[in-house]
C-alpha cells in the first residue's frame, strides 16, 4: 500500500460511561491485519478515503481529504445501540499522495476486497467521489463475476468522460467503459440527479447506457411508493448491491459541507426509506459515504448527518 494513516484512538471521543453506552467505547482501532473475526460474528469495519486530489481535478473545492476523521469524530458521540458480540472496527484510511489518486483507487480496491473476504459489512468514508472508482473494484475482485448493482444518491451522474483523466466527476463512467470491455451489463441507478446541474451530455450518456434515474423533484416523500418500486426492481435484477452516499445530494439545508452544494437537493427521510429498502433486500455488500468537505460545514452538521446515515445503516444490519 503506497500510504496509509492507522486511526489514533483519542480521534474517538465523547462522554464516557461503565457499559459502552457511546460509539467511541465500541470501536476497536487498529490495521486490517489486526482485525480477528470470530466465526459468525458480525463485524462493521470502517476504513477512510483521504483523497480529494479527485475533486481539484474536477475543478472542485477542495478540502473532502479531511472528511473521514470529521466523520469519525462526529460518530464518537453517537448512542451504540449494537449487540454485545457486534464487532465495530476502525481500520484506519487510505490517504492519497500529492496527484497520486489512481494508487490510492488501487489501495482502496485492494483493502475492500481483504475485508469481504474476511466477511465483514465495509463503510467506506471519503473523500472525493473517486471513492466510488476504487470501492467498485475491489467489490469485483471479491465477487468475480456475480452482477454488482450500483447504486448512487447524488445531484450528479458522475458518467464524466475520462479522456482528459480520471477525477470525482467520471467514476461511474470508467466504470461503464469497463463493463463493456468485459461484456458485462453495467447496473447503474442514480438517485436525486439534479437537471440544473448535469448538461445535456450527460444526460445522453446517462441514456446511452441505460442508467435507471430519478431526479429530484421526483426523489422525495410523496413519491415514496415509485421510489421503493424501483428500487426493487433494479435490486431484483442483480446478485448484490455497492451503495454510495454523495452528501452534495443532500439540499445544502442539511449538507452545506460538501465540495458542489445543491440548494435544491433531496431530503434525509427519503434516503433512510430507500436505504431500508436496499438492506431488507439483504443484498447490500458495502456502502460509502462521499464528498464530505469540513472547510465548509457549518456547525458540523454535515459531518453530523454523515454520522447519522452511518449510524442507521450500522443498526439496520
Ligand atoms: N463529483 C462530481 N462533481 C460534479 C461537480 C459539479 C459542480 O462543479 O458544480 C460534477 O462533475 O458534475
Ligand atoms: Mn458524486
Ligand atoms: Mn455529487
Amino acid at each position: 500500500m503506497l500510504a496509509y494513516k492507522k486511526t489514533p484512538p483519542e480521534l474517538w471521543s465523547g462522554r464516557t460511561s461503565e457499559q459502552k453506552l457511546y460509539l467511541h467505547e465500541k470501536v476497536h482501532c487498529g490495521t486490517i491485519d489486526e482485525i480477528e473475526i470470530a466465526e459468525n460474528q458480525k463485524t462493521i469495519v470502517l476504513l477512510g478515503y483521504a483523497c480529494d486530489e479527485g475533486v481539484k481535478r474536477n475543478q472542485g473545492r477542495i478540502g473532502a481529504v479531511n472528511g473521514p476523521d470529521t466523520i469519525r469524530q462526529s460518530l464518537g458521540k453517537f448512542p451504540n445501540h449494537l449487540e454485545d458480540d457486534f464487532q465495530f472496527i476502525d481500520c484506519g484510511t487510505i490517504l492519497c499522495p500529492e496527484g497520486k489518486m489512481e494508487q490510492a483507487q488501487e489501495d482502496l480496491s485492494q483493502t475492500i476486497a481483504q475485508l469481504l473476504s474476511l466477511n465483514t459489512f465495509p463503510i467506506v468514508l471519503g473523500g472525493g467521489h473517486d471513492i466510488a472508482f476504487g470501492h467498485y473494484q475491489g467489490i469485483k475482485k471479491h465477487l468475480g463475476n456475480k452482477k454488482i448493482g450500483i447504486i448512487n444518491f447524488d445531484a450528479h451522474f458522475d458518467l464524466r468522460l475520462n479522456t482528459p483523466g480520471n477525477t470525482s466527476g467520471t467514476p461511474f463512467y470508467q466504470i461503464a467503459q469497463e463493463c463493456q470491455k468485459e461484456g458485462a451489463v453495467f447496473n447503474y441507478m442514480c438517485l436525486g440527479v439534479r437537471r440544473d446541474a448535469n448538461d445535456k451530455t450527460l444526460f445522453e450518456t446517462a441514456d446511452s447506457l441505460n442508467v435507471k434515474y430519478l431526479e429530484t423533484a421526483h426523489f422525495n416523500m410523496h413519491y415514496l411508493e415509485h421510489v421503493q418500486l424501483i428500487l426493487m426492481q433494479f435490486i431484483e435484477d442483480v446478485d448484490h448491491v455497492y451503495t454510495t452516499l454523495d452528501l452534495d445530494g443532500f439540499s445544502s439545508a442539511y449538507a452545506p459541507g460538501v465540495s458542489a452544494p445543491s440548494p435544491m437537493g433531496f431530503a434525509p427521510n427519503i434516503v433512510l426509506e430507500s436505504l431500508r429498502v436496499i438492506m431488507d433486500s439483504k443484498k447490500l455488500i458495502s456502502l460509502d459515504i462521499a464528498e464530505m468537505n469540513p472547510t465548509y460545514d457549518s456547525d458540523g452538521q454535515t459531518a453530523k448527518l454523515a454520522a447519522s446515515l452511518v449510524h442507521y445503516v450500522m443498526h439496520h444490519k
